[in-house]
């Protein structure tokens, strides 16, 4: 089991199919919950449903976080540890409360849990525990959750990186998302799945650095975004790691992008999707800078600024490369569909990618440069700013030829 590139033939991918969380969105908290807009549960679940019909067509295994997290729980010591890691991360300011939560969650089945600790906890739901009559449980505040949903958990890629037989746990920079890889985490070390899988750095990584701004470009490049998400704190932990401590790759090429929500991670704004094309969003081709890292003589990282970004990526991959723009020659349409993620595709396999079908423009032009698109209608889903590539979190790739 390994993924050593971003384009390989997807054989195994982690999903999350959105539930209740999405019904805890209103629009007071939005923005600190990292979303627009407010989806329609039922039609985005239906979505969901047909861009995981797509993975299966195209013979990749589809495997749902909460199944394996269910599997997990089954065992009561690691149901403890992951309940009261969620909880260390919640908004319960009284200890006793939380004592009440956690074993009201510890009496309940391992599908309430995965489920509902997703979904979050609103506050009134103390009363069903325990008389509240600590300040803490009655204090007003127009925050109405003792645990927050994860309304951004159905955007797998962020929270978890397969690098070879490696994994590594994104450390998400908001606070509003860092429950969601004590998934990823408890999956990694508990589930048979990820036997011959390691986790790298395992909490040695600084806070900062998600998967949509990772690629595995080769088995000897890594691709990372600098972006409104990830730090270069981050990348020179991981640089030194992958390059120093336990060289994995021979060279990462830094992509800094505009720090922008619109643009939250490098695959919202630029992706690969064959061995020599990219598709990028031409509204930053003039704000995004290149900077390339090596092991340096003295054990140390040693960053080079690379130049123009089609050049920087031809001298790394070692191949002529072609960048195709998103949204055709008019700023106004490739703006629009940057919005709709038109950039952020999963690649099935070399060449062949999965995008939404309202990205009109940019599909098409895909194909024209030689690309096989394969549509799915995701206009709910879209609303939380992600598209397929957000929505998968690759965990084995056919080797490239
Ligand atoms: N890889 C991605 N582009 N993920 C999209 C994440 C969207 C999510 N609502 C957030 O703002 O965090």
């Amino acid at each position: 089991m390994a993924v050593n590139s971003d384009i390989g033939k997807l054989k195994k991918v982690i999903v999350h199919r959105p539930g209740q969380e999405l019904e805890y969105l209103a629009p007071l908290y939005l923005e600190e919950l990292l979303f627009d807009e407010i989806p329609w549960l039922e039609r985005a679940q239906e979505e969901h449903d047909l861009f995981v019909k797509e993975m299966h067509k195209n013979g990749t295994q589809v495997i749902y976080i909460t199944d394996l997290i269910k599997d997990v729980l089954m065992d009561e010591t690691v149901k403890r540890s992951f309940i009261e890691e969620q909880l260390k991360l919640s908004h319960i300011g009284n200890q006793l409360t939380k004592e009440k939560v956690i074993e009201h969650l510890m009496e309940q089945n391992p599908e309430y849990v995965a489920k509902n600790l997703i979904r979050g906890f609103k506050r009134g739901f103390v009363k069903e525990l325990k008389e509240p009559d600590s300040l803490a449980d009655i204090i007003e505040s127009p925050f109405p959750f003792y645990l927050s949903p994860l309304p951004s958990m159905y955007f797998t890629r962020d929270q978890g990186i397969t690098m070879g037989d490696k994994i590594l746990i994104s450390s998400m920079n908001n606070d509003s998302r860092r429950r969601e890889t004590l998934y990823t985490k408890y999956a990694v070390n508990h589930h048979p799945l990820f036997s011959n899988i390691e986790p790298l750095m395992e909490d040695r990584l600084p806070a900062g650095l998600e998967g949509g701004d990772l690629i595995v470009a080769s088995e000897d490049l890594l691709i990372i975004g600098l972006s409104e998400r990830t730090t270069e704190q981050a990348i020179e932990a991981l640089s030194k790691e992958l390059l120093i401590d336990n060289p994995r790759f021979k060279e990462i090429l830094v992509i800094q992008i505009p720090s922008k929500r619109a643009y939250m991670h490098l695959d919202t704004v630029f992706n690969m999707i064959d061995y020599d094309k990219f598709v990028m969003y031409p509204g930053i081709k003039d704000n995004t800078y290149t900077y390339r890292l090596t092991a340096g003589k003295d054990g140390q990282v040693k960053a080079v600024k690379a130049g123009d970004l089609n050049e920087a990526l031809s001298t790394s991959l070692k191949r002529p490369v072609n960048i195709i723009y998103s949204g055709g020659n008019d700023p106004i349409t490739a703006a629009r569909e940057q919005w709709s993620d038109s950039t952020n595709t999963l690649a099935l396999a070399p060449g062949k990618v999965l995008a939404y079908n309202r990205n009109t423009v940019t599909n098409a032009k895909l194909r024209r440069e030689g690309i096989e698109v394969v549509e799915f209608e995701g206009s709910e889903l879209v609303r939380g700013r992600g598209g397929s590539r957000c929505m998968s979190m690759p965990i084995e790739r056919e080797p490239l030829k």
